[in-house]
This record gives structure tokens, sequence and C-alpha cells, in this order.
């Protein structure tokens, strides 16, 4: 075997009907090539086992995982729950909006989605609080002459959503470090010793959360401040059956993830895809020319189609969340199957992301199929933020901060006469899960 599988585990057996994939390691399971050869895995386990197969996550057990189109429609499934996901990972998701269901998770979401709808971010200025940040880091990109891509985004990314928050932006570096340790305690055996990563992702939830406390103190002490934190502190304290500050705490702990591990991997894949396919840049420098300055409103992001394609396109090929837990509460049908009541599923976003069912030509980079349609965006054009319930909430921040970040780079490097440029390998060191992001050590250049 050539994938990270185990190659003493060769049986081949059933669990419930459905085939289980050879290969799974003690302890840890498939998760090498989940987290490494993802959408290899998925395809030889289609192929050797059909379309349903149990997949081992490590310490999260095993979820069956369906390939059939019809997994999507689970997410708005009413017998769907998301308490799974608190029990794989209950330091990191514990308590938070992504792991709850029906009423506790509404009022969750209730306290924050106004801010990430259009309205909600034109009326707070979100446009112009971040286009002069994102300037500033392209320009410094620019200066520089090169850079280590994920790096720049991440720090980029974080800057951006403590500024929404109204957070003080100290040591970004260090929270970048603090979130990567933290993520990994969805994938961390459960041994508890020095230097390994559970440890590792407890110590900086520890850290994460203290600094949390204090930013909620801080909310407390100055009501009258502007940010997401002080509207969700007012929120959760006005609540009738009051939640307690360790839920507010996780919430905007998960809140500060999601805002930025996802996105600033998008970015990163952004450029890297502007760097070696020239004709993309050309047509991006075009646009940014036209249009002459960084979007500020939602309303004015039809004028920037091209960047708008750009985003859609990059994130259908790399989408940043590949899989998505659920357990069935009830006995379903599941194309030819049925699926038991109890049965904890994945349903695997990356591979309707890139699904010739679903796609034409799906392992194309294609700006023509975003920017030659003339139906409205459906769910599943946008699967790669969810559906159901639980639809990512920065659906429209997103796509605001990234159209604004490929104008921003357009201008700014071609009125200095360079322009993007790979300056290392791309397949090498991808990762899948818990989040997908390209290498860290990618190197762009600009000249
Ligand atoms: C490219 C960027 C992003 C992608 C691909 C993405 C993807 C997703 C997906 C797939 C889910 C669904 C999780 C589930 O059903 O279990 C989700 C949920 C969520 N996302 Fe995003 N996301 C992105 C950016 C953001 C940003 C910028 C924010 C906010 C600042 C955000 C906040 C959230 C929140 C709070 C949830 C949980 C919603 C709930 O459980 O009700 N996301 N996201």
């Amino acid at each position: 075997m050539d994938m990270l599988l185990n190659p003493l585990d060769r049986r081949h057996r059933l669990r419930h009907d459905i085939p289980v994939v050879p290969g799974a390691y003690p302890l840890v399971g498939h998760l090498p090539a989940i987290v490494c050869d993802l959408p290899r895995l998925l395809r030889r386990a289609e192929r050797m086992l059909g379309s349903h197969f149990w997949l081992d996550f490590g310490p999260a057990g095993r979820q069956m995982t369906c390939m059939d189109p019809d997994a999507f429609a689970l997410l708005r499934h009413k017998d769907m729950s998301s308490a799974l996901i608190e029990e794989i990972a209950p330091e990191l998701l514990g308590g938070t909006l992504v792991a709850q269901d029906g009423g506790a998770h509404r009022q969750a979401r209730d306290a924050i989605k106004a801010a990430f709808l259009p309205k909600g971010l034109t009326q707070a200025g979100i446009g112009d609080l971040f286009a002069p940040v994102i300037r500033a880091r392209v320009q410094a990109w620019r200066d520089r002459g090169d850079v280590t891509i994920l790096r720049e985004t991440g720090d980029l990314m974080l800057k951006l959503i403590f500024s929404l928050m109204g957070i003080p932006t100290q040591d970004l570096p260090g929270w970048h470090r603090k979130y990567r340790q933290l993520l990994q305690l969805i994938v961390a055996p459960r041994i508890d010793l020095p230097g390994l990563p559970l440890r590792r992702g407890r110590a900086a939830r520890d850290w994460i959360d203290a600094q949390l406390r204090q930013f909620v103190r801080d909310a407390r002490a100055h009501a009258a401040r502007t940010g997401l934190i002080n509207d969700m502190v007012s929120a959760f304290d006005r609540s009738d059956d009051a939640l307690s500050d360790d839920v507010l705490v996780a919430n905007i702990r998960v809140l500060l993830l999601a805002g930025h591990d996802t996105t600033a991997s998008t970015m990163a894949w952004m450029v890297i895809e502007l760097a070696r396919q020239p004709v993309l840049w050309d047509a991006l420098v075009e646009e940014a020319q036209r249009v002459g300055a960084v979007p500020t409103r939602h309303a004015d992001l039809a004028q920037c189609p091209v960047a708008e394609a750009l985003f859609r396109e990059t994130l259908r090929m790399h989408p940043s969340v590949t899989l998505l837990p659920r357990r069935a509460l009830q006995e379903l049908q599941l194309g030819q199957r049925r699926i038991p009541a109890g049965t904890d599923l994945c349903i695997p976003l990356l591979h309707f992301s890139t699904s010739a069912l679903l796609h034409e030509a799906p392992d194309q980079f294609r700006l023509e199929r975003w920017l030659q349609r003339t139906e409205p965006i459906r769910p599943v054009d946008m699967l790669q933020f969810g559906s159901g319930p639980h639809v990512c909430i920065g659906y429209h921040l997103v796509w605001l901060e990234l159209v604004q970040f490929c104008i921003a780079l357009a201008l700014t490097m071609h009125k200095a006469g360079v322009r993007p440029r790979l300056l290392s390998g791309v397949e090498k060191g991808r990762r899948y899960y818990p989040t997908a992001h390209p290498s860290m050590t990618i190197r762009i250049g600009f000249s």
C-alpha cells in the first residue's frame, strides 16, 4: 500500500452490512491517510467498496461515509444531530453552537447571525474597517518581495476577525500558533502526556480562554464600546436562562477559529492559483483597474465578477472544510441502504465539491463556470459552507473580504509592475483534515 494505511490490516469486514475500509491503525485508525491524502483515500474506497463505507477517525470512532450526493441533503434532515461534534472534540467544541441542536442552537446562533448578514456588515462599516488593513498587508508583501503565504494569510485573517470583534490585536503569530495547537484536539489520541498533542491542545485552549475572559470582562466594563464581542456579551447577559461565561467564552473561541482558519486557507490557495495561472492574474488586473479601488460595501461586489468567480472556484477546488460529522437520530434510507438510528455519519463535502455528478470538468479550474452562469447561486453551488440549520454564518463576510483582498492585491502589485510567482512545489505538505490547507512552507514571490 502506498497510502498512509496500515499494511497489516487487510481484512474485509462489514458493520451493519456496510464495508469497513481496510488499513486502519490502532488508536489513530485511518487518520494519517485522512489528514494527508483524503481525496485519494475516498476515491480508492469508493472504487473498492462502493458508495457507502466506514472510515475510522481514531479517537472519534467510526463514521459511515456516503459518496452519493443525496448525503448532502442530510444536512437539512430533521433527524440529524450535531451532538457528535462535541464528542469528537469536547475541549474545543463542547458547549458551542456548532455542536448544538434545536432551541439551544437557535438561541446561540441568533445572538450573532445578524452581524454577519450583508445589512449587519454594512451597518457596522466592516468593509471600511477591513480595506486599509488588507491594503497595508499586501503593500508589505510587495516591499518584501516574497512571503510564506499561509503564515501571512493566517495573520491577516486573524487581524481582520479581531478587528470585527472589537478585540485588540497583539501577538498575532502567538494566537495563530495557539489556534493550530487547539485544532489538533480534533485528531489527538486520548493520551495525556507532556509534549503530546492532547496536552498541548489543552494548554492552548486554556491560554486562549484566559485572554477571552479578559476581553469579556473589558466588554462588560465598557458596555458602550462597539464590536461584536460587546454585542455578544449583552445578548448573552440578556438571555432568559442566563448562559454561563464558559459558554460565552467557548462560542467566542469558536467564532475566532471559524473566522480565520478556513478563510486564510482559501486566500492562500487564491494567491497560489493566481501565481500558477497567468491568465487568471491578467483577468483580475483588468477588473481591478476598471473598478479602480477596493470595494467596501456588499452592494459594490457585483462590480467585481472576476474576483467573485475566483473566490467561488478556489473554494470549489480547495474546500477548506472537507468532512462534516453528524449522527442519525432515527433510522433512515440513504441511497440503497438503510441506516440504523444512532449511526455516526461523515458527509464528504470535499468529494461533492469536486464531483463530476455536480460539475462539468470538475478537475479544471474554470472561472467561466461562474462568469457565464445566468441562474442564481443554489445551495449546492456553495456546499463548501454546509447547508441546513448550521450553514456557515460567515459566508457573506468571506465573500466581502476575499473580493477586497483580490482587488487590493491586483492594484498594488500591478502598480509596482510585479505579479505573483510560485517559488515552491504545491503538492507536498497539503493537509485535508481537521481543516484543509496548502503546505505551510509554500513561498510566493512578487516580481
Ligand atoms: C472560506 C471560509 C469558510 C468556510 C469554507 C466555512 C465553512 C463552514 C461550514 C462547512 C460550516 C458548517 C459546519 C456544520 O454544519 O457542522 C460552517 C459553520 C460555521 N461558520 Fe464557517 N466557513 C468559513 C468562514 C467563516 C467565517 C469567516 C466565519 C465567521 C466569522 C464563520 C463562522 C461560522 C460559524 C459560527 C459556524 C457555525 C454555525 C452553526 O453551527 O450554526 N465561518 N462554516
